[in-house]
């Protein structure tokens, strides 16, 4: 269980996110929405510790993420390229990965033949820095490296932009097959009101940092949604 209270992040004058109360149960698949500038990113960076909330606190299974260590094996993340190594080959980085996560060859290539669909024959193999790879692809290896070690948790930020139909697809039933073997908790933020809403089980729409719909009856989500943002 991911629990958020009393939270609240501020720049200068400009309250960026404000959430009293939130929480978010072991296995759910959590879809977070809202225009430009909603706090969307700023609020998956406070549940990862890389910014300091201004107020409140964020807890996973009960420990501050601020005040503690432990949490960090149990979550996943793919937020951006500033997350990954960028001088290494992408096979150079899953290996890196192997060894912190203390993971055998073969739980590593177990791992990888869920994304094979996905990598599309772009991805392993190649000589190419991950610095090199195309917006699509750097995405994917982004999303195979949260996934991988058995998190908990996995955090993706816009996981669809720039990833061709196809792949957003193969994504899409790439999650869908991790979300029925295995209890991880998902936390989609996404610009892609019919993926998100495929996907998740409960949807939060962020306006100015506020919550202002929790959505999670599955056939109203899309009609409120299209309702919120015109589409
Ligand atoms: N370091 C910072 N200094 C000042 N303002 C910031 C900083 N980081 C984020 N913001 C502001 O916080 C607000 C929320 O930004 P955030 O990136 O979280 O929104 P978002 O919902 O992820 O947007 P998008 O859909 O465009 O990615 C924006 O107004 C942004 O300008």
């Amino acid at each position: 269980m991911i629990t958020i209270q009393n939270l609240k992040k501020q720049y200068k004058d400009a309250v960026v996110v404000d959430i009293p109360t939130l929480k978010i149960p072991k296995a759910e698949c959590f879809g977070l929405v809202g225009n430009n500038g909603a706090g969307k990113t700023t609020l998956f960076r406070i549940i990862l510790d890389l910014v300091r909330a201004t107020e409140g606190q964020v807890s996973l299974e009960g420990e501050d993420v601020s005040k503690s260590e432990a949490w960090k094996y149990k979550v996943g993340a793919y937020l951006d390229e500033h997350m990954l190594l960028s001088y290494l080959t992408a096979d150079e980085y899953f290996e890196t990965l192997r060894k912190i996560y203390n993971l055998s060859e073969e739980d590593l290539e177990q791992h990888l033949s869920k994304f094979e669909e996905l990598f599309n024959d772009e991805i392993r193999g190649k000589k190419k820095y991950l610095r090199d790879l195309s917006k699509g692809n750097t995405k994917k290896v982004g999303i195979a490296a949260a996934m991988l070690g058995n998190p908990e948790v996995v955090m993706l930020d816009e996981p669809f932009e720039n990833l061709d139909p196809s792949s957003q697809v193969r994504l899409k039933k790439l999650i869908i097959q991790e979300k029925a073997l295995s209890h991880v908790t998902f936390l989609i933020s996404s610009h892609d009101l019919n993926h998100v809403t495929d996907l998740c089980d409960r949807i939060v729409l962020l306006e100015k940092g506020k919550v202002i719909k929790d959505l999670v009856d599955k056939g109203s989500m899309v009609e409120e949604l299209n309702m919120y943002f015109g589409t």
